[in-house]
């Protein structure tokens, strides 16, 4: 059967599809598909209310049941792009999804959305592959658009967490760089089929401009990753033991300049601000040239 919609409710079942799609989902390639209806219907409706919702990229479309809810939200003239790596789940969403393919309303991509360069769109809603999370998150937050993701639980509160906690850390000062980040919504496991070993989470990403000044923008997240490898240490302590990471040629001379309550702070303990501050001295005080893993 192609394109069966509920009668009652328009959109297609989520069930249906996954029995549809023939084979089960495979944790060990993050394919954990949304049965839940209700969430479902709701995750559209976090897009940010002026969102441009005219090309909505889906990464990671399995068996096509938020690709339809995102079908069903578009505005009259809006497409939908759906990324899917998994060749069975990707011939099964051109099957499924043919009519829609046929009027222009949805384009299937089959590639590693890691690898593949990114089509242009205005909005991304995505049921994220946990594995590569992080790195398709931080494909998708440089762009600038209006994102709304689902992750592993512990990883949506990591990202939008604040100074001072244990859940503050580089991925969030490197997310709230791009974006006010949100989390909307806890999600539990039985929401999903197959079901994951643990609870997920929503987050919602508006772009906007930080509070602050970034002139070399490489370096920041460079200098915020360097200094919470060592993030029981002093800033003092971390900024000395990871030049090789940061690249700064002269740690000591940063240390010199930067005030000594910064300096004798933990890195948890610096806003985001706070690291772009630091940033903005070490790269005057301590040559950057370069820097690695
Ligand atoms: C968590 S499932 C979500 C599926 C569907 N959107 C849903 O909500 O039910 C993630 C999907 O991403 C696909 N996937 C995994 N790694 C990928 C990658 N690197 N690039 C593109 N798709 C990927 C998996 O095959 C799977 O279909």
């Amino acid at each position: 059967m192609t394109g069966g919609s509920d009668v009652e409710t328009g959109s297609r079942d989520p069930d249906a599809l996954v029995r549809r799609a023939g084979a089960r989902g495979n944790p060990d390639r993050d394919q954990h598909f949304l049965v839940d209806d209700r969430v479902l219907d709701r995750i559209p409706t976090y897009l940010p209310e002026s969102a441009d919702r005219s090309h909505v990229l889906e990464v990671g479309g399995g068996a096509g049941a938020l690709t339809d809810r995102l079908l069903a939200a578009a505005p009259a003239d809006g497409s939908v792009t759906v990324i899917e790596r998994d060749p069975t789940y990707a011939s099964f969403l051109r099957e499924e999804f043919e009519a829609e393919i046929t009027e222009g309303t949805l384009t299937v991509i089959e590639a590693d959305a890691l690898e593949c360069e990114l089509p242009a769109f205005t909005a991304c809603v995505s049921n994220l592959p946990y594995g590569v999370s992080s790195e398709l998150a931080f494909r998708l937050l440089p762009a600038k658009r209006p994102l709304v993701l689902t992750f592993q639980r512990e990883f949506a509160e990591r990202m939008v967490a604040e100074p001072n906690t244990a859940e503050y850390g580089r991925l969030s000062v490197s997310a709230q760089h791009y974006a006010d980040v949100e989390l909307l919504e806890v999600v539990p496991p039985e929401a999903f089929d197959p079901q994951p070993a643990v609870e997920s989470a929503i987050v919602r990403a508006t772009p906007r401009e930080p509070a602050y000044t970034v002139d070399d923008e490489a370096f920041f997240l460079r200098f915020v990753k360097a200094l919470f490898t060592q993030r029981r240490k002093t800033v003092r302590n971390a900024i000395r033991n990871t030049a090789h990471i940061s690249g700064l040629d002269d740690p000591a001379a940063v240390v010199s300049a930067v005030d000594e309550t910064t300096l004798s702070k933990r890195p948890g303990e610096l806003s985001p601000a706070g690291f772009a501050e630091l940033a903005a001295v070490a790269a005057e005080h301590g040559v950057v040239s370069g820097g690695g893993e």
